[in-house]
Protein backbone atom coordinates (compact mmCIF):
# COMPACT_ATOMS: atom_id res chain seq x y z
CA UNK A 1 0.00 0.00 0.00
CA UNK A 2 1.09 3.44 -1.27
CA UNK A 3 2.38 5.84 1.81
CA UNK A 4 0.00 8.01 2.64
CA UNK A 5 1.22 12.02 4.01
CA UNK A 6 -0.72 13.88 7.10
CA UNK A 7 -0.80 16.95 8.09
CA UNK A 8 -2.49 18.97 11.12
CA UNK A 9 -3.26 16.11 14.30
CA UNK A 10 -5.22 18.31 15.92
CA UNK A 11 -8.83 16.77 17.43
CA UNK A 12 -9.71 15.95 13.88
CA UNK A 13 -6.50 15.03 12.66
CA UNK A 14 -5.18 12.86 15.23
CA UNK A 15 -8.18 10.28 14.67
CA UNK A 16 -8.65 10.40 11.50
CA UNK A 17 -4.84 9.62 10.74
CA UNK A 18 -5.38 6.75 13.73
CA UNK A 19 -7.62 5.13 11.59
CA UNK A 20 -5.72 5.21 8.88
CA UNK A 21 -3.31 3.36 10.66
CA UNK A 22 -5.37 0.90 12.13
CA UNK A 23 -6.70 -0.36 8.91
CA UNK A 24 -3.01 -1.06 7.62
CA UNK A 25 -2.37 2.69 5.79
CA UNK A 26 1.48 3.65 6.09
CA UNK A 27 1.40 7.08 7.08
CA UNK A 28 3.88 9.97 7.62
CA UNK A 29 2.35 12.44 9.73
CA UNK A 30 3.43 16.18 10.27
CA UNK A 31 1.78 19.04 13.10
CA UNK A 32 3.13 22.56 13.42
CA UNK A 33 3.24 21.26 16.91
CA UNK A 34 5.62 18.50 16.09
CA UNK A 35 5.04 16.43 19.99
CA UNK A 36 2.13 15.81 18.98
CA UNK A 37 3.26 13.43 16.45
CA UNK A 38 4.64 11.04 19.39
CA UNK A 39 1.20 9.28 19.89
CA UNK A 40 0.96 8.23 16.04
CA UNK A 41 4.60 7.46 15.94
CA UNK A 42 3.82 4.63 18.94
CA UNK A 43 0.76 3.84 16.86
CA UNK A 44 3.41 2.76 13.37
CA UNK A 45 3.66 6.01 12.03
CA UNK A 46 6.53 7.79 10.58
CA UNK A 47 7.30 11.53 10.91
CA UNK A 48 8.25 14.10 8.67
CA UNK A 49 9.95 17.16 9.93
CA UNK A 50 8.25 19.63 7.19
CA UNK A 51 4.83 19.97 4.99
CA UNK A 52 7.59 19.34 2.15
CA UNK A 53 9.22 16.75 3.73
CA UNK A 54 5.85 14.53 3.85
CA UNK A 55 5.04 15.27 0.22
CA UNK A 56 8.34 14.67 -1.16
CA UNK A 57 7.85 11.06 0.19
CA UNK A 58 4.03 10.34 -0.34
CA UNK A 59 1.75 10.26 -3.50
CA UNK A 60 -0.58 12.06 -1.71
CA UNK A 61 -1.20 13.78 1.57
CA UNK A 62 -4.05 14.92 3.59
CA UNK A 63 -4.58 18.08 5.63
CA UNK A 64 -6.87 19.16 8.37
CA UNK A 65 -6.02 22.26 9.68
CA UNK A 66 -7.72 25.13 11.25
CA UNK A 67 -8.50 27.90 9.33
CA UNK A 68 -7.87 30.03 6.01
CA UNK A 69 -4.32 31.07 7.32
CA UNK A 70 -3.71 27.66 8.11
CA UNK A 71 -4.60 25.87 5.20
CA UNK A 72 -2.89 28.67 2.75
CA UNK A 73 0.16 28.79 5.26
CA UNK A 74 1.88 25.08 5.15
CA UNK A 75 1.31 25.14 1.38
CA UNK A 76 3.04 28.80 0.43
CA UNK A 77 5.14 28.99 3.72
CA UNK A 78 8.65 27.97 3.90
CA UNK A 79 9.00 24.32 4.00
CA UNK A 80 5.46 23.92 2.50
CA UNK A 81 3.83 21.89 -0.11
CA UNK A 82 4.72 24.09 -2.76
CA UNK A 83 8.16 23.44 -2.38
CA UNK A 84 7.78 19.60 -3.59
CA UNK A 85 4.59 19.02 -4.90
CA UNK A 86 4.86 17.69 -8.80
CA UNK A 87 3.35 15.56 -11.30
CA UNK A 88 2.25 12.26 -9.66
CA UNK A 89 1.54 13.59 -6.43
CA UNK A 90 -1.69 14.88 -4.98
CA UNK A 91 -3.11 16.93 -2.13
CA UNK A 92 -6.16 17.20 -0.28
CA UNK A 93 -7.41 19.22 1.77
CA UNK A 94 -9.86 18.59 4.32
CA UNK A 95 -9.95 21.78 6.79
CA UNK A 96 -13.17 23.72 6.54
CA UNK A 97 -12.11 26.77 4.58
CA UNK A 98 -13.64 28.93 2.46
CA UNK A 99 -13.74 28.36 -1.83
CA UNK A 100 -11.26 31.36 -2.30
CA UNK A 101 -8.70 29.39 -0.38
CA UNK A 102 -9.27 26.13 -1.80
CA UNK A 103 -8.88 27.74 -5.00
CA UNK A 104 -5.92 29.92 -4.28
CA UNK A 105 -4.65 26.38 -3.05
CA UNK A 106 -5.99 24.39 -6.01
CA UNK A 107 -4.44 27.15 -8.29
CA UNK A 108 -0.67 27.43 -6.73
CA UNK A 109 -0.38 22.88 -6.77
CA UNK A 110 -1.66 23.04 -10.45
CA UNK A 111 0.95 25.57 -11.32
CA UNK A 112 3.80 22.79 -10.29
CA UNK A 113 1.80 20.24 -11.86
CA UNK A 114 0.30 18.37 -9.02
CA UNK A 115 -3.44 17.21 -8.45
CA UNK A 116 -5.67 18.54 -5.66
CA UNK A 117 -8.73 17.82 -3.91
CA UNK A 118 -10.78 19.46 -1.46
CA UNK A 119 -12.61 17.50 1.15
CA UNK A 120 -13.77 18.80 4.24
CA UNK A 121 -16.05 16.73 6.30
CA UNK A 122 -18.86 16.52 7.89
CA UNK A 123 -19.05 14.81 11.75
CA UNK A 124 -17.09 15.37 14.72
CA UNK A 125 -14.61 13.90 17.14
CA UNK A 126 -16.52 10.69 17.58
CA UNK A 127 -17.33 10.20 14.04
CA UNK A 128 -13.75 10.58 12.97
CA UNK A 129 -12.92 8.01 15.37
CA UNK A 130 -15.32 5.34 14.31
CA UNK A 131 -14.19 6.07 11.04
CA UNK A 132 -18.04 7.78 9.88
CA UNK A 133 -17.64 10.94 8.47
CA UNK A 134 -19.29 12.22 5.80
CA UNK A 135 -16.90 14.02 2.86
CA UNK A 136 -17.38 16.55 0.71
CA UNK A 137 -15.06 16.11 -2.15
CA UNK A 138 -14.12 18.18 -5.20
CA UNK A 139 -11.40 19.13 -7.37
CA UNK A 140 -9.31 16.87 -9.30
CA UNK A 141 -11.36 13.50 -10.02
CA UNK A 142 -8.71 11.20 -10.49
CA UNK A 143 -7.21 11.93 -7.09
CA UNK A 144 -10.43 11.75 -6.19
CA UNK A 145 -10.74 7.83 -6.74
CA UNK A 146 -6.98 7.67 -5.83
CA UNK A 147 -8.08 8.46 -2.66
CA UNK A 148 -11.23 6.53 -2.68
CA UNK A 149 -10.03 3.76 -0.36
CA UNK A 150 -8.48 6.14 2.13
CA UNK A 151 -12.09 7.66 2.11
CA UNK A 152 -14.05 4.57 2.67
CA UNK A 153 -12.09 4.12 6.35
CA UNK A 154 -12.19 7.66 7.22
CA UNK A 155 -16.22 8.08 6.50
CA UNK A 156 -19.31 6.07 5.77
CA UNK A 157 -20.03 8.44 2.42
CA UNK A 158 -18.34 10.34 0.13
CA UNK A 159 -19.88 12.89 -2.14
CA UNK A 160 -17.68 14.10 -5.59
CA UNK A 161 -19.15 17.56 -5.97
CA UNK A 162 -17.45 18.70 -9.17
CA UNK A 163 -15.04 21.86 -9.05
CA UNK A 164 -12.90 23.30 -6.60
CA UNK A 165 -15.00 25.30 -4.01
CA UNK A 166 -18.01 23.38 -4.48
CA UNK A 167 -16.94 21.17 -1.62
CA UNK A 168 -16.27 24.34 0.69
CA UNK A 169 -19.45 25.59 -0.12
CA UNK A 170 -21.40 22.60 1.02
CA UNK A 171 -19.41 22.33 4.01
CA UNK A 172 -20.34 26.15 5.11
CA UNK A 173 -23.72 25.61 4.61
CA UNK A 174 -24.10 22.58 6.54
CA UNK A 175 -22.17 24.28 9.29
CA UNK A 176 -24.38 27.85 9.37
CA UNK A 177 -27.14 25.54 9.62
CA UNK A 178 -25.51 24.21 12.56
CA UNK A 179 -24.41 27.01 14.01
CA UNK A 180 -27.73 28.36 13.82
CA UNK A 181 -29.31 25.23 15.09
CA UNK A 182 -27.56 24.90 18.72
CA UNK A 183 -28.49 28.75 19.02
CA UNK A 184 -31.93 27.88 18.69
CA UNK A 185 -31.57 24.73 21.13
CA UNK A 186 -29.78 27.08 23.60
CA UNK A 187 -32.47 29.49 23.08
CA UNK A 188 -35.73 26.22 24.18
CA UNK A 189 -33.39 25.30 26.88
CA UNK A 190 -32.81 28.07 28.58
CA UNK A 191 -36.98 28.96 28.04
CA UNK A 192 -37.69 25.20 29.46
CA UNK A 193 -35.54 26.21 32.74
CA UNK A 194 -37.01 29.70 33.05
CA UNK A 195 -40.43 28.60 32.88
CA UNK A 196 -40.45 25.67 34.93
CA UNK A 197 -39.93 22.91 33.19
CA UNK A 198 -36.87 20.12 33.41
CA UNK A 199 -34.42 20.57 30.50
CA UNK A 200 -34.22 16.55 30.46
CA UNK A 201 -37.88 16.26 30.07
CA UNK A 202 -37.06 18.59 27.13
CA UNK A 203 -34.50 16.47 25.57
CA UNK A 204 -37.03 13.73 26.28
CA UNK A 205 -39.86 14.85 24.05
CA UNK A 206 -37.47 16.90 21.38
CA UNK A 207 -35.96 13.07 20.65
CA UNK A 208 -39.19 11.53 20.10
CA UNK A 209 -40.66 14.28 17.39
CA UNK A 210 -40.00 15.74 14.57
CA UNK A 211 -37.11 18.08 15.25
CA UNK A 212 -34.99 14.77 16.75
CA UNK A 213 -31.23 14.98 15.47
CA UNK A 214 -28.43 13.65 16.64
CA UNK A 215 -26.46 16.79 17.23
CA UNK A 216 -29.55 17.46 20.10
CA UNK A 217 -29.25 13.95 21.36
CA UNK A 218 -25.03 14.08 21.78
CA UNK A 219 -25.21 17.89 23.13
CA UNK A 220 -28.01 18.23 25.28
CA UNK A 221 -27.04 16.08 28.03
CA UNK A 222 -23.55 17.31 28.54
CA UNK A 223 -24.81 20.99 27.99
CA UNK A 224 -27.68 20.46 30.98
CA UNK A 225 -24.35 19.36 32.84
CA UNK A 226 -22.56 23.01 32.13
CA UNK A 227 -20.26 20.45 30.22
CA UNK A 228 -18.43 21.43 27.52
CA UNK A 229 -15.07 19.86 26.60
CA UNK A 230 -14.52 20.22 22.99
CA UNK A 231 -14.93 18.01 20.18
CA UNK A 232 -15.76 20.91 18.06
CA UNK A 233 -14.25 23.67 19.46
CA UNK A 234 -16.16 27.03 19.51
CA UNK A 235 -13.30 29.44 17.72
CA UNK A 236 -14.09 27.07 14.68
CA UNK A 237 -17.71 27.07 14.30
CA UNK A 238 -17.52 30.69 14.59
CA UNK A 239 -15.07 30.41 11.81
CA UNK A 240 -17.76 28.70 9.54
CA UNK A 241 -20.74 31.05 10.73
CA UNK A 242 -18.14 34.11 9.24
CA UNK A 243 -17.25 32.27 5.74
CA UNK A 244 -20.90 31.35 5.57
CA UNK A 245 -21.89 34.86 6.28
CA UNK A 246 -19.30 35.51 3.51
CA UNK A 247 -20.78 33.35 0.89
CA UNK A 248 -24.41 35.16 1.76
CA UNK A 249 -23.32 38.41 1.26
CA UNK A 250 -21.26 36.89 -2.19
CA UNK A 251 -24.52 36.04 -3.26
CA UNK A 252 -26.97 38.50 -1.52
CA UNK A 253 -28.70 36.18 0.96
CA UNK A 254 -30.05 37.49 3.56
CA UNK A 255 -29.36 35.37 6.34
CA UNK A 256 -30.35 37.16 10.06
CA UNK A 257 -31.04 34.03 11.47
CA UNK A 258 -27.28 33.19 11.22
CA UNK A 259 -25.79 36.58 11.77
CA UNK A 260 -27.51 36.38 15.26
CA UNK A 261 -25.90 32.90 15.82
CA UNK A 262 -22.75 34.32 14.79
CA UNK A 263 -23.05 37.23 17.17
CA UNK A 264 -23.58 34.80 19.99
CA UNK A 265 -20.30 32.53 18.99
CA UNK A 266 -18.32 36.12 18.48
CA UNK A 267 -19.69 37.11 21.90
CA UNK A 268 -18.64 33.49 23.83
CA UNK A 269 -15.04 33.67 22.11
CA UNK A 270 -14.68 37.47 23.24
CA UNK A 271 -15.67 36.45 26.67
CA UNK A 272 -12.68 32.94 26.87
CA UNK A 273 -14.85 30.28 25.87
CA UNK A 274 -13.25 29.78 22.31
CA UNK A 275 -11.24 26.35 22.74
CA UNK A 276 -14.72 25.16 24.17
CA UNK A 277 -16.74 23.05 22.58
CA UNK A 278 -19.19 24.98 19.95
CA UNK A 279 -22.21 23.96 22.38
CA UNK A 280 -20.70 26.41 25.18
CA UNK A 281 -22.86 29.45 22.98
CA UNK A 282 -25.70 27.90 25.53
CA UNK A 283 -23.70 30.08 28.14
CA UNK A 284 -23.91 33.34 26.18
CA UNK A 285 -27.38 32.39 25.80
CA UNK A 286 -28.36 31.93 29.50
CA UNK A 287 -26.96 35.46 30.06
CA UNK A 288 -29.13 36.66 27.61
CA UNK A 289 -31.92 35.06 28.56
CA UNK A 290 -31.74 36.30 31.89
CA UNK A 291 -30.12 33.07 33.48
CA UNK A 292 -27.33 32.57 35.54
N1 LIG B 1 -13.55 19.23 15.52
C1 LIG B 1 -14.57 18.99 14.73
O1 LIG B 1 -15.62 18.49 15.17
C2 LIG B 1 -14.51 19.29 13.28
C3 LIG B 1 -13.60 20.17 12.75
N2 LIG B 1 -13.61 20.42 11.40
C4 LIG B 1 -12.64 21.32 10.80
O2 LIG B 1 -11.41 20.63 10.74
C5 LIG B 1 -10.33 21.52 10.96
C6 LIG B 1 -9.52 21.05 12.15
O3 LIG B 1 -10.37 21.01 13.27
P1 LIG B 1 -9.90 20.42 14.68
O4 LIG B 1 -9.08 19.22 14.48
O5 LIG B 1 -11.12 20.37 15.51
O6 LIG B 1 -8.99 21.62 15.17
P2 LIG B 1 -7.85 21.70 16.28
O7 LIG B 1 -7.87 23.10 16.76
O8 LIG B 1 -7.98 20.58 17.25
O9 LIG B 1 -6.51 21.43 15.42
C7 LIG B 1 -6.04 22.40 14.53
C8 LIG B 1 -4.83 21.88 13.79
O10 LIG B 1 -4.36 22.92 12.92
C9 LIG B 1 -2.97 23.16 13.20
N3 LIG B 1 -2.63 24.53 12.91
C10 LIG B 1 -3.22 25.66 13.38
N4 LIG B 1 -2.64 26.75 12.86
C11 LIG B 1 -1.63 26.32 12.06
C12 LIG B 1 -0.68 26.97 11.25
N5 LIG B 1 -0.62 28.31 11.14
N6 LIG B 1 0.19 26.21 10.55
C13 LIG B 1 0.14 24.86 10.64
N7 LIG B 1 -0.74 24.18 11.39
C14 LIG B 1 -1.63 24.91 12.09
C15 LIG B 1 -2.82 22.80 14.66
O11 LIG B 1 -1.44 22.58 14.96
P3 LIG B 1 -0.88 22.73 16.47
O12 LIG B 1 -1.09 21.41 17.12
O13 LIG B 1 0.54 23.09 16.30
O14 LIG B 1 -1.68 23.84 17.12
C16 LIG B 1 -3.65 21.53 14.71
O15 LIG B 1 -2.97 20.44 14.16
C17 LIG B 1 -10.95 22.91 11.11
O16 LIG B 1 -10.97 23.52 9.86
C18 LIG B 1 -12.36 22.60 11.58
O17 LIG B 1 -13.28 23.62 11.27
C19 LIG B 1 -14.47 19.78 10.55
C20 LIG B 1 -15.38 18.89 11.02
C21 LIG B 1 -15.50 18.62 12.43
O1 LIG C 1 -17.31 21.15 11.37
C1 LIG C 1 -17.71 20.51 12.34
C2 LIG C 1 -18.89 19.69 12.24
C3 LIG C 1 -19.26 19.04 13.52
C4 LIG C 1 -20.40 18.08 13.27
O2 LIG C 1 -20.78 17.82 12.11
O3 LIG C 1 -20.91 17.55 14.28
Amino acid sequence: MAEVGFLGLGIMGKAMAMNLLRHGFKVTVWNRTLSRCDELVEHGASVGETPAAVIKKCKYTIAILSDPAAALSVVFDKDGILEEICSGKGYIDMSTVDADTSSKISEAIASKGGYFLEAPVSGSKKPAEDGQLVILAAGEKALYEEALPAFDVLGKKSFFLGKVGNGAKMKLVVNMIMGSMVNAFSEGLVLADKSGLNPQTLLDVLDLGGIANPMFRMKGPTMIQNNYSPAFPLKHQQKDMRLALALGDENAVSMPVAAAANEAFKKARSVGLGDLDFSAVYEIVKVAGGSS
